[in-house]
């Protein structure tokens, strides 16, 4: 597919999700950051500030995923490394989604750094997930505005745990991902969902 084409696509299904998160209240004021694969070394990512609820496609730049930034004129998101080192390690990754969402950020706050999800239904919208009997452990990292030793404590967590679907910041928010925007999505969607019934849960039991 010729280059232009498969960053318009990519940038049209990122401007969806974004404005599908934004109207639920996971990328208030401009946070979050969004980004696809368009080949083996280049990814399409948000560029940085911009508002993710409204969002086109001057609203992406193409990024290398070791080099330099492809279009010069633009700054990618302050958290780009978080991405690239996600492509860099797993080819099979096409679209890793992070948002900001009030469920997330409070969990990621409350102390420890591993949030345990199980006997949830939802946990089978994750790859290899084939029953509720299912504990899925998310790390939560310390939120560090060095985003490339940030980068190296999760990759080392990957290397031990590589089918993990995604991460937590303590204070800041999820990162997710998948083969492609759509599976990304769902994997999103199942997490908020889930970061929600937790919230409701622990309230709930005092
Ligand atoms: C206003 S949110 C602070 C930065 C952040 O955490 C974020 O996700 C957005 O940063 P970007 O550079 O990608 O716009
Ligand atoms: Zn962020």
């Amino acid at each position: 597919m010729m280059d232009a084409r498969r960053f318009r696509e990519a940038a049209a299904a990122l401007v969806a999700v974004g404005r599908f998160c934004y109207e639920r209240g996971w990328l208030p004021a401009t946070s979050g950051n969004l980004s696809a694969r368009l080949d083996a070394r280049s990814i399409a990512i948000t560029v940085s500030g911009r508002h993710k609820g409204e969002l086109d496609e001057t609203g992406f730049m193409r990024l290398d995923l070791d080099g330099d930034a492809l279009s010069p004129d633009v700054r990618p998101s302050a958290e780009a490394e978080l991405h690239r080192m996600l492509y860099r390690r797993d080819p099979t990754i096409g679209a890793v989604l992070h948002t900001h969402s009030v469920a997330s950020t409070v969990l990621s706050r409350l102390g420890g750094t591993v949030l345990r999800l199980h006997d949830y239904e939802v946990l089978k919208a994750f790859p290899g997930v084939v029953t509720h009997h299912t504990v899925l452990e998310i790390p939560i990292f310390p939120n560090d505005q060095d985003i490339p030793r940030l980068a190296e404590q999760v990759a080392c967590m990957l290397e031990a745990c590589p089918a993990l679907p995604g991460y937590l910041i303590a204070g800041h928010g999820l990162y997710t991902w998948g083969d492609d925007v759509a599976s990304a999505r769902r994997a999103l969607e199942a997490f908020e969902f889930l970061f929600e019934c937790e919230i409701l849960t622990r309230r709930m039991s005092g």
